[in-house]
């Protein structure tokens, strides 16, 4: 079955997003940005049809090996098409419970990669600014491609809910897709939660989350 491929998916795919998903993971649970089972990352492996691989549910976010991951579809379910491969590489069928949004993000942003954690300043910064955290001149802006100067940018929150149908729609509305010159904000706060964000891969995906976290932790120390 090493060979075998079903919609873009393969071994090799599944066991590279595997063991760089458990080592994104520790790094974060090392942060304290995944306290417990908190939080859950993902990686596309084929737009279409969709087909993310994500971190399985409820399991210690700094313990995961590379087999703690389920191959999902463009709802977050998991995808029985790719049952063969998966069943036979030993991986988890049950994705995590926020595969969904993950899922709409990827659909919606083309994003190669998510990473959701529980981190402190963006749950305080939700709190703070419901309507969305406002920042500006700002040198770290520009690692979320966006201007150090003169440009107001939104990180946009929404409130939590355990629908990742509503989430995915709440986030929908909210998403400014890049347009003129303007890039997207790739990140999303969730109310009295965590916050989401994406990139071109895991690496960026996490260098716009760790920006977005630094962003929001100066915006509450200076306002
Ligand atoms: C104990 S945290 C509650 C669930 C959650 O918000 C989370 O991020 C982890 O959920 P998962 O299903 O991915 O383990
Ligand atoms: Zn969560």
């Amino acid at each position: 079955m090493s060979g075998a491929s079903t919609h873009g998916v393969s071994a090799g795919s599944l066991r590279a997003a595997g063991a760089a998903l458990a080592a994104e993971s520790a790094r974060f649970a090392g942060l304290g940005w995944m306290p417990g089972t908190a939080g859950n990352l993902s990686v596309t492996l084929d737009r279409d049809p969709l087909r993310l691989a994500v971190t399985a549910s409820g399991l210690d976010k700094g313990e995961l090996t590379a087999s703690d991951i389920v191959v999902v579809d463009e709802h977050g379910d998991w995808a029985a098409d790719s049952s063969a491969l998966t069943s036979s590489l030993g991986l988890a069928r049950k994705p995590s419970a926020e595969a969904g949004l993950h899922a709409r993000i990827a659909a919606v942003t083309g994003a190669g990669a998510g990473i959701h954690v529980h981190a402190l300043a963006a749950v305080r910064a939700g709190h703070r600014w419901p309507e969305g955290v406002e920042l500006e001149d700002l040198e770290m802006l520009k690692g979320i491609g966006h201007s150090a100067h003169g440009e107001r940018v939104i990180i946009p929150v929404v409130q939590n809910h355990q629908d990742m149908g509503v989430l995915g729609d709440d986030f929908e509305r909210v998403y400014r897709r890049p347009a003129d010159g303007v890039a997207e904000v790739p990140a999303l706060i969730v109310a009295s939660h965590g916050i989401y964000a994406w990139g071109a891969d895991l690496r960026q995906a996490r260098w716009h989350l760790e920006l977005t976290e630094a962003l929001l932790q100066i915006a509450l120390a200076t306002r």
